[in-house]
């Protein structure tokens, strides 16, 4: 592949956004870049902010394109792939899709059959070049179209690729809906520093920070996250009071519980939008 990549993207949500702003922000090149979506004020605010090129026909967009992005709602999904089938059989390129919980062999089908496919469950700090992006290749996917694909999430954050397609669930529950969990963790804590007396605006800042700072000691290591806590708790002190709230109030099992909700949706969406598929 010595020209670069035409990348046609199908949807222009939150997802499609993020992903493109940070490819751009990255070196990507907005000449090389289509996207396509019903909704022209979505289509016109991304070709305002980064330049790329829009329509609002997702067959023009698919016929320009080595690969496509697939960044529609499940729901939405066959018809999309249905409509663009007949370009696709025609031009093969490689298919990639950021839906939650639909299955390569979902969406081959729907395509017409042996297009190589990749799945990706990225988030949305992509846009801010901070994502997490699980990523899954069929049998029929090439090295070096694996390679374009983590090109593209690697520039946007980290990329890893998971051997079976099940394991896709669990990436979604981690770190796809991931990032809703860390907002709402920063509402409560504002609220409650806010409930202590402290400036909203300042509760806020001093909230982000400390959410970044940590992550930041999580991610360079060497100390476990147990460690890291540890090194907090002064005996008798403050931390060691709210940690103890914090257990004995069943955070553990209440996060556990969350994350299983989130997989198990993620398993019952993969077997209805299959289901449609029959
Ligand atoms: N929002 C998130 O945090 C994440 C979302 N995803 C997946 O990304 C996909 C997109 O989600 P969002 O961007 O959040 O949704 P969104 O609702 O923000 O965007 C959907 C886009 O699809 C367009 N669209 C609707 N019907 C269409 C059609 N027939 N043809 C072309 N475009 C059409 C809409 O105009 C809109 O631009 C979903 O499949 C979701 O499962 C994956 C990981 C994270
Ligand atoms: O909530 C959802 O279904 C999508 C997938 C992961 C994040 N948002």
């Amino acid at each position: 592949m010595s020209k670069p990549q035409t990348i046609a993207f199908i949807g222009a949500g939150n997802m499609a956004s993020a992903i493109i702003g940070g490819m751009i922000e990255n070196g990507f090149k907005a000449e090389n870049i289509w996207v396509s979506a019903p909704d022209d004020s979505h289509l016109q605010s991304l070709r305002k902010r980064f330049g790329v090129s829009v329509t609002t026909d997702n067959r023009h967009c698919a016929q320009q394109a080595d690969m496509i992005v697939l960044a529609v709602k499940p729901q939405v999904m066959r018809q999309v792939c249905q409509d663009i089938a007949p370009v696709v059989q025609n031009t093969r390129p490689l298919m990639v899709s950021i839906a939650a919980g639909l299955e390569c062999a979902t969406l081959d089908n729907w395509l017409g059959g042996g297009l190589p496919v990749v799945r990706v469950m990225p988030n949305t700090p992509s846009l801010v070049g901070k994502g997490s992006a699980g990523l899954y290749a069929t049998d029929d996917v090439e090295q070096a179209q694996r390679d374009a694909v983590s090109a593209i999430f690697e520039s946007i954050g980290v990329a890893v690729w998971v051997e079976q397609e099940d394991l896709l669930h669990a990436v979604t529950a981690l770190s796809g809906s991931g990032p809703a969990y860390f907002f709402l963790m920063l509402e409560a804590l504002e609220d409650a520093a806010v409930a202590n007396g402290l400036e909203a605006a300042t509760a806020r800042k001093l909230a982000i920070q400390t959410m970044a700072g940590a992550a930041e000691m999580a991610g360079r290591g060497p100390d476990e996250p147990a460690q890291l806590k540890r090194n907090v708790m002064s005996p008798g002190g403050t931390t060691e009071q709210a940690i103890r709230t914090f257990e004995d109030g069943g955070l553990r099992e209440l996060v556990t519980k969350a994350s299983t909700a989130a997989y198990s949706r993620s398993g019952e969406m993969a077997r209805e939008l299959a289901k449609d598929d029959e």
